[in-house]
């Protein structure tokens, strides 16, 4: 059941009726993807347990995320953070890491490399690498008529290794995932994309970024934690990681593909993470 104290206000009369334009002010579009974010999740959190009680309050949250613009609004802010004038996409990390990293195993592969882009805002973010890498950008509110609309949690894996992928990009978006559980099925679902780790001449990676918060201030995530549950669905190597001032960055080697069926990794508050002024970022595997 959702949290009482917030039905006690109903979340429409916190916003005002100007939001609902796209604004360009950085300090605006933040907070505005962060209120996003949680009726996202609350969201997801009514959907998971209906009652009369919940429907209504499902209604107040859609009505709040209609009227700041929608998923279309948030794409397109989203668009606006990975503009080059702040900072790029994330793309840029993963190049500089396979480069840096990944040296010995791109020589010996199939090029070109294929990427998917899941959660795409741009369809251009591996342009400048087309000489070697393809990608194909989906998401669920494509913003151009290049990017594929798709739920990935739906998607048919591929059924050759030629249309499989070498490399699964998972950049801010599991964190927009509102249930911990989708977010779990995510990370599982991606390995049926990728061929198997036997393949020698092929890579096998899963490339995941998160804001920060998710990793060094929540109660149920922590570096070591993810690193734990990532090894227990095939993801034993993490070939490199990165926090910048605000995202977290993984890069991940899939090398086996174990049966998920006894893996359980439940909500629960981690060991020295019980005090208040933590987020609730929960990734949940059962
Ligand atoms: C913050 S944007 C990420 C943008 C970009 N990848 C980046 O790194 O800046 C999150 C995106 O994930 C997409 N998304 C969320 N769940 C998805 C799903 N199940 N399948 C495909 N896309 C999804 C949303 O539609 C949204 O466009």
């Amino acid at each position: 059941m959702a949290k009482k104290q917030k039905k006690k206000q109903p979340i429409t009369t916190r916003v005002q009726p100007t939001d609902a334009k796209f604004k360009h002010s950085r300090v605006e579009t933040a907070r505005l993807i962060r209120r996003f974010h949680v009726l996202n999740k609350e969201l997801a959190k009514c959907r998971a347990e209906p009652s009369p009680a919940n429907t209504t309050y499902e209604l107040d949250i859609l009505k709040e995320m209609e009227a700041m613009g929608g998923l279309d609004w948030y794409q397109k802010a989203s668009q606006l953070g990975q503009s080059k004038t702040r900072g790029g996409d994330s793309s840029k990390w993963l190049i500089q890491t396979l480069k840096s990293h990944c040296k010995e195993q791109l020589d010996t592969s199939a090029r070109p490399l294929k990427v998917l882009d899941i959660g795409a805002v741009a369809p251009d973010n591996y342009k400048p690498y087309s000489s070697w890498i393809t990608a194909k950008p989906i998401d669920l509110n494509p913003q151009h008529p290049d990017i594929q609309k798709q739920d990935f949690l739906k998607m048919t894996p591929p059924s050759t290794d030629d249309t499989s992928f070498d490399i699964v990009c998972l950049s801010l978006v599991i964190n927009f995932v509102g249930d911990p559980k989708d977010r779990g099925q995510m990370l599982i679902h991606t390995r049926h994309f990728l061929t198997s780790p036997s393949i020698s001449n092929r890579l096998h990676y899963l490339f995941l970024v998160v804001p920060l918060p998710c990793i060094d201030n929540s109660r149920y995530m922590t570096h070591e934690h993810l690193l734990s549950m990532m090894t227990s669905i095939g993801y034993t190597k993490c070939i490199h990681h990165h926090f910048s001032n605000k995202l977290a960055y993984y890069l991940f080697e899939l090398t086996s593909v174990p049966s998920t069926k006894s893996i359980s990794w439940k909500k629960k508050i981690l060991p020295g993470k019980e005090g208040g002024g933590r987020n609730n970022f929960a990734v949940v595997i059962e």
